[in-house]
């Protein structure tokens, strides 16, 4: 599929979510992981581990999220098999969302948008994540290739760990950073149907919202649900009458069902349906 074939982000996910409910599953192939898979902690391992998620899950959910690190810490080969991870994912019906939260200066970030949201590259995905820490406006050149090529982008707005407050929270003429965040993302969004496709990342683990999401008209990925202690009652507390924007993700919460393609699916089904009525979606 070229850019001239394929919808904007914001429909896709839209799309997809209302066929399979809204779940994102990280695959995160944590060393710890691959021994408790049984594999080797190398190239083959890892191909294995990933390949069965693809397997499991890449046909039943929304959308995957591999985590570049995980791939990286084995040079080429690991990164070759991110590149299998992304089509075989997008083949079965996914849409891959790659975590490998950029951000530089405007001109290397036109690269990094060559390289992750530009038809032709090895590693384009649907989306990626996105760091603002050198200013909102400095990520423009991965805005402008993915709505070029009906892709998306995930900006840190309010991260799950617990170091992240001090600057995401810090005050800027009265509104938070992440509060700034929001409204440059909201204002790019504004006037997209059904939603936008600049994205936000905002952790279950955050205790309180304290940022004002109505305006956003985008996706809000929740990471920090299960393995970081966060549950679905957080993320029904935080967001409300926001909830019909929200994609939980979760990664070892699911992967720990693993190796068994079988136990992977249904772990991961039964995860979205639990989703589905906390937030009595659909
Ligand atoms: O952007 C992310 O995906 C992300 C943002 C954030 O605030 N917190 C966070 O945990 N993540 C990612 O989400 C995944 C969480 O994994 P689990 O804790 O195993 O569910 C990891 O890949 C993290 O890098």
């Amino acid at each position: 599929m070229t850019h001239a074939d394929r919808a904007p982000f914001g429909a896709r996910l839209t799309d997809v979510v209302a066929e399979r409910g809204p779940l994102c599953v990280g695959i995160d192939p944590h060393p710890g992981l691959l021994t408790q898979w049984g594999l080797p902690d190398d190239a083959n391992g890892l191909e294995q581990f990933a390949l069965t998620c693809v397997d499991a899950l890449a046909g039943e959910i929304a959308v995957l999220k591999p985590q570049s690190a995980f791939f990286e810490r084995y040079g080429s080969k690991g990164v070759a098999v991110l590149e299998r991870v992304i089509a075989e994912s997008q083949q079965a019906g996914a849409i891959v969302l790659l975590d490998v939260k950029r951000g530089d200066i405007g001109s290397t970030m036109a690269a990094y948008a060559a390289a992750y949201l530009t038809d032709g590259s090895p590693l384009a995905a649907d989306a990626i994540t996105l760091s603002p820490y050198l200013g909102f406006g400095s990520l423009e050149p991965a805005f402008q290739a993915a709505e070029k090529s009906g892709r998306g982008v995930f900006v840190l707005a309010l991260t799950s760990n617990p170091e992240a407050s001090d600057v995401q929270r810090a005050l800027n003429g009265g509104r938070s950073i992440a509060q700034t965040v929001v409204d440059a993302a909201a204002e790019r969004n504004a006037g997209i149907t059904p939603i936008g496709g600049i994205g936000l990342v905002v952790g279950a683990t955050i205790g309180t919202l304290g940022v004002d999401l109505d305006s956003l008209n985008g996706p809000v990925l929740v990471p920090g649900f299960g393995a970081q202690g966060g549950t679905l009652s957080d993320i029904r507390t935080l967001f409300g009458k926001s909830l019909r924007s929200v994609l939980p993700t979760t990664s070892r919460g699911v992967l720990r069902a693993g190796p068994d393609v079988f136990a992977l699916r249904s772990e991961a089904l039964r995860t979205r349906d639990a989703i589905v009525s906390a937030a009595g979606h659909h």
